[in-house]
């Protein structure tokens, strides 16, 4: 396998899926390249999970073409090149990590050594230690870890980092970034903004079935006009919420903080109501704004479709 290869790894094209009534997904678009780390993000319901699924082979698509390395998800040959890294890994608690390794090893034709799978994962240490005694934080790892023996061209990561403290979620952020030099494309769901921030070349946020925003982790945040402004003040965060210039405001250290797109009216309010306010910093909103603001934009535009199909009808 040709690991500088940049080619297309994933591809959902003009994707539909339904369960009954709901509608998961509406038009999906996404693809994906070896080296690349995408971050799906959305809200809760957004989708997600059913376009992983559809990526797996677990589920079928309604309408649409979804691809692995050009196959169908469910053929053999495109499987064997995946890791998987899901929520709610279910593992035999009696078995040692060592021995979960080697026979997650077993099932690939050119496995990478489980050794290294071990150190890269950080549970080199834990190998004779039965996986059912390890602490949520360590059996984590041994997930990561198994999702590399198969040596995966494309490794899906859902939340990987949920339950970790923080140097071992700083530790499975450097082994991720390792396996993405090396020419991995990377998958990651996650509800860590910051570590879409810290990881992502291409982020994707999903709202409603299909993508709402796509770019880097700089052009989305630049594609929000949205501003943080940060002071102590005796306003308080409720009364800056109701502001019409307001997106978002809460109370950090002891700290007034807003998110504004009208950074000058915000200004001139504020000071209008706290003429005696100090500390004021201004700085370019992080991807926690941009996200927040570009799913309630998707919000709104589906509350409109959703009225005008109602008038219409
Ligand atoms: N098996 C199912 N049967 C019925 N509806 C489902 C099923 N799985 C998902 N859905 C619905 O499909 C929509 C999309 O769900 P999905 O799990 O893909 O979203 P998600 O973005 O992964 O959400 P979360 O962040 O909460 O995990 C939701 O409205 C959900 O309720």
């Amino acid at each position: 396998m040709d690991r500088s290869d940049r080619s297309t790894l994933a591809t959902l094209r003009g994707v539909h899926k339904q369960y009954g009534a709901v509608h998961a997904l509406r038009g999906m678009e996404l693809s994906l390249r070896g080296g690349e780390l995408l971050a799906l993000l959305g809200p809760n319901g957004a989708g997600k999970t059913t376009a992983i699924a559809l990526l797996l082979g677990l589920l079928r698509a309604d309408q649409g073409e979804v691809a692995l390395f050009g196959r169908d998800p469910q053929d053999i040959v495109a499987r064997r090149h995946i890791g998987v890294m899901l929520q709610d890994a279910q593992l035999p608690p009696t078995l040692t990590v060592g021995e979960l390794l080697r026979q997650g090893a077993s099932y690939y034709p050119a496995p990478r050594e489980v050794g290294a799978c071990a150190v890269v994962a950080g549970v080199d240490d834990l190998l004779r230690r039965r996986y059912g005694k390890l602490s949520g934080g360590q059996q984590r790892r041994v997930q990561f870890a198994l999702a590399l023996v198969g040596n995966p061209r494309l490794l899906f990561l859902d939340e990987p980092t949920v339950g970790l403290d923080l140097q071992s979620r700083q530790g499975l952020w450097r082994a991720i970034r390792q396996l993405v030099a090396e020419g991995c494309g990377v998958v990651l769901t996650t509800h860590y903004l910051e570590e879409a921030e810290a990881l992502a070349d291409r982020v994707c946020v999903m709202a409603g079935g299909r993508i709402v925003s796509e770019g880097s982790v700089d052009a989305l945040r630049a594609r929000v006009a949205i501003k943080r402004v940060r002071c102590r003040s005796r306003v308080g965060a409720e009364e800056a919420a109701a502001w019409p210039e307001v997106v978002e405001a809460g109370i950090e250290g002891g700290h007034l903080w807003i998110a504004t797109a009208r950074l000058e009216d915000l200004l001139r309010r504020l000071l209008a109501a706290d003429a005696g306010l100090d500390g004021l910093e201004v700085r370019a909103a992080g991807l926690a704004e941009a996200f927040t603001e570009i799913t309630n934009a998707a919000r709104a535009d589906a509350a409109r479709a959703e009225a005008a199909l109602e008038e219409a009808a």
